[in-house]
């Protein structure tokens, strides 16, 4: 039976584990590093990446495919942005990253499938894999066997975030099939890619070679906007990047931000804002707040 996504009380008290120590310092929060924003998709990255900002990420980098937008952003002079190169792309593990995520806005040019490989075969740091990044996975076998070898060699710490569209590539099937039988396409996504996978659309699915699916019951169709997914890729990067030093596995940290996620798009719905016209920057500013009033709420409780 389709168990649904843990209660809030259970997502709470995962939440939970994010609570700060006094002394708590940018280390303990994680470092965290996204791929993305070809030309013409910049945007996709900076949404991804302040998300990571909003959601509490101790650094977040970002390298930028378009060079004309990869320079520091006024709006968010915290971000660190650097143009995406061969060069930086073979070099990636000297940035010391604690997580990492690819694909919003990425294209599928030979520099996005360089970063692609270098991160498949980067040790033990959890991934996040969205967007473009996916086509690329489902359009090569190779990248599929990349993929399955990460996992089996550091398992559990894989996500990709498909949605109906990126899911009928990898399964090469059409968007109908998937969304007629949406268990059974999360259910052939895991064993094709042994990895976590969040099947996104209404009543977002989310399942691992170890956990059997979890439906997510809130969202709604004011979600339906361009870079909505790329604020959850932002969040589930920065989630795990905190759950290192938080004791929150990618699981745990996929549940969280896919619940945050859809909460705050039904709660900014509730004050009118949306669902006609709902932007992904607002929504990212309400998971922050449902965050961190869950944790004032559950501080005074105890
Ligand atoms: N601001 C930006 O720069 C943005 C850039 N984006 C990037 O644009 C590239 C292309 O991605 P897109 O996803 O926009 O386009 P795609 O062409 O990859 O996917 C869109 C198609 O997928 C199917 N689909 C998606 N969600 C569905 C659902 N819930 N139910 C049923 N069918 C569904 C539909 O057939 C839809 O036409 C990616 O790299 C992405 O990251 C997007 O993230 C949008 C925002
Ligand atoms: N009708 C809907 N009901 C609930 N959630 C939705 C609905 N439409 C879209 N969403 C959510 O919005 C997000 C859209 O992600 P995605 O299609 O990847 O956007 P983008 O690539 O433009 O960033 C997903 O998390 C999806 O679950």
């Amino acid at each position: 039976m389709l168990k649904a996504l843990p209660e809030n009380i259970e997502v709470n008290d995962l939440i939970q584990r994010l609570d700060r120590g006094p002394a708590e310092h940018k280390g303990n929060a994680g470092k965290a590093l996204l791929v993305g924003g070809d030309t013409g998709m910049a945007g996709a990255l900076l949404l991804a990446g302040q998300s990571c900002l909003y959601l509490g990420a101790g650094w977040t980098m970002l390298q930028m495919l378009d060079h004309h937008s990869a320079h520091a952003n006024s709006n968010h002079p915290e971000l660190m942005i650097s143009q995406a190169s061969i060069k930086s792309a073979t070099k990636l593990q000297d940035l010391k990253a604690d997580v990492l995520g690819i694909g919003p806005g990425l294209g599928q040019s030979e520099l996005a499938q360089t970063y692609l490989t270098s991160i498949l075969t980067l040790p033990n740091a959890p991934v996040v894999i969205d967007a473009d990044a996916i086509n690329l996975i489902a359009s090569s076998e190779n990248n599929l066997l990349l993929l399955k070898i990460r996992n089996q060699r550091f398992p559990h710490r894989t996500i990709l975030t498909p949605h109906p569209g990126e899911a009928a590539k990898l399964l090469k099937t059409d968007v109908a099939t998937i969304q007629k039988n949406r268990l059974q396409a999360i259910n052939r996504l895991v064993e094709l890619t042994q990895s976590i996978v969040v099947l996104k659309g209404q009543h977002t699915l989310i399942a691992s070679p170890d956990h059997s699916p979890f439906v997510c019951q809130a969202g709604n169709p004011g979600m339906a906007t361009g870079g909505m997914g790329d604020i959850l890729t932002g969040c589930i990067v920065a989630i795990a990047a905190q759950g290192i030093h938080h004791h929150l596995d990618l699981w745990e940290s996929s549940c969280i931000a896919v619940h945050l996620h859809a909460l705050a798009a039904d709660q900014l719905v509730k004050k009118g804002v949306g669902p006609i016209g709902l932007t992904p920057s607002e929504t990212m500013i309400e998971m922050r707040s449902i965050i961190n009033q869950q944790l004032k709420q559950l501080n005074a409780s105890h």
